[in-house]
């Protein structure tokens, strides 16, 4: 809601108005909010009850109300301290507040833990060998290098790994960095004639996590100020965690000798999470918020969303939002309606095996034979254009298709490949591909 408010009004407004404003919670469907002293609640409610209304609707409240109750004096004094700027990241609403953090500390988002970290199949390589560095700092791989898509996981275990070393060795000197920062910074020094401040901060730490790294692309001074800053870390042994969208070698522009270097440690990759990770992921969340969802409404959440985690987050947190505006219980059809403004509305999905027993009724077999060990050609096409229909018409991940027929992704990667390679080349197995494509798509009725 604040983002929403925020947009739409000065920054003083904001900070005057909002930043101070406390969240008393949802009575009978009105949201009710704490202002300061009756002065604040009748000038908020005549220059702002709209907005807020706006705000409520855009979060998917049909009957938006808002109310506005003044703070006994305790409250107001809990909350003055609030009034500088919120804080860059928050935490979703009902978390307890974060411990303050010690100094090497200041930059890690207390939420991104381990402990808060799902492993699934999509991600459990990374996490084993961010947890490596986490307890051999400079010696398990160094540098580690964490590449994904965006939202999936990155800096949130680059940050674990800072949150565990801070904690069994609280005099090491943690920093985190995003790649633009460092520009700015860089920038910053030169302009200020601070270059030799701006070395040694980042030429003495212990563990050095730095985010976004495709970035340094095209810079050439950056890129010549991190050459050095990873070669003077990484002789000393210290560890250096990178992050970016993309592995190296697709980074383009970036200097041989720097490329090479990201190369020395561990490349690892992040995917999409699959379905079983994604529910994991939204109970742990809504465990955390002690939100009471059952695990249906979680589901149909998990399949709306499946590539993003921070637009998984959000989702979840849209459903609550609908759901005590509304005053109406958990349910799907609650669930469905609160994401139908933001995600496409579902669509007929196809399942993973609905396409399994479509190949096996086309080629005669049972699935379960489809779906196991057996070698003869017989088995393996249809077992290949199984996992290649599976990954054309479903969202499932590769990892995912793998699971489900008891392989790794590398080996759906190859079917897959196979049977694009044929296509057009092998006219029966074209129109068997075409033939079951057509029927998952419902356009041919299945005993034509
Ligand atoms: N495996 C996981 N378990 C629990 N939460 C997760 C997991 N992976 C990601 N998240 C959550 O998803 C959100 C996005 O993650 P994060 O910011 O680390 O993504 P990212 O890959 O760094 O994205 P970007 O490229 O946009 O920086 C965070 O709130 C994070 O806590």
């Amino acid at each position: 809601m604040l983002g929403y408010v925020r947009k739409n009004i000065t920054e003083v407004e904001y900070h005057t108005w909002f930043a101070p404003m406390k969240h008393l919670g949802v009575e009978g469907g009105s949201l009710v909010l704490g202002v300061r002293n009756s002065f604040a609640q009748d000038f908020v409610r005549r220059q702002y009850q709209g907005l807020l209304e706006d705000a409520l609707r855009s979060l998917g409240a049909e009957h938006p109300q808002v109310t506005f109750q003044v703070l006994p004096a305790v409250q107001e004094a809990m909350i003055l301290p609030q009034e500088t700027p919120t804080p860059v990241q928050p935490g979703p609403p009902g978390r307890p507040a974060a411990p303050a953090s010690p100094d090497n500390r200041k930059n890690l988002n207390p939420k991104y833990t381990f402990e808060n970290f799902v492993v699934g199949p999509n991600n459990n390589l990374a996490h084993a060998a961010a947890l490596a560095v986490a307890e051999s700092p400079g010696k398990a791989y160094n540098p580690l290098f964490i590449y994904g898509d965006v939202g999936l996981g990155k800096t949130h275990l680059m940050h674990a790994v800072g949150h565990y070393i801070a904690e069994r060795f609280p005099e090491k000197r943690i920093e985190y960095v995003s790649t633009e920062t460092f520009t700015n910074e860089l920038i910053n020094s030169i302009r200020d004639d601070k270059s030799a401040q701006f070395r040694n901060r980042y030429r003495s730490v212990d563990l050095l996590l730095v985010d976004d790294i495709q970035f340094l692309a095209g810079k050439e001074r950056t890129q010549e100020e991190f050459f050095h800053t990873f070669n003077a870390l990484y002789e000393n042994h210290k560890q250096i965690i990178l992050s970016s969208d993309r592995p190296p070698k697709d980074i383009q522009t970036l200097e041989g000798r720097l490329r090479s270097r990201f190369e020395w440690g561990l490349i690892t990759d992040i995917q999409s999470p699959e379905f079983e990770t994604r529910v994991a992921i939204l109970k742990m969340n809504a465990e955390h918020n002690r939100i009471d969802i059952p695990q249906d409404v979680l589901e149909l959440i998990a399949r709306q969303v499946t590539t993003n985690i921070r637009e998984l987050e959000g989702a979840l947190m849209r459903v609550v939002a609908f759901s005590s505006l509304n005053n109406v219980p958990f349910s799907r059809a609650v669930a469905a309606k609160a994401l139908s403004n933001v995600f496409a509305p579902q669509e007929v999905k196809v399942e993973m095996m609905d396409v399994l027993k479509q190949v096996a009724a086309h080629f005669n077999m049972p699935p379960d034979v489809i779906r196991g060990s057996g070698r003869v050609r017989e088995v393996v096409v249809p077992r290949q254009v199984a996992q290649y229909l599976i990954r054309d018409l479903t969202d499932h991940s590769l990892p995912e298709i793998g699971q489900f027929f008891g392989r790794d992704h590398s080996t759906v990667m190859h079917a897959i490949s196979k049977v694009t390679e044929q296509l057009g080349k092998d006219s029966e197995l074209t129109a068997a591909v075409e033939l079951l494509r057509r029927k998952m798509k419902g356009m041919e009725d299945e005993d034509e």
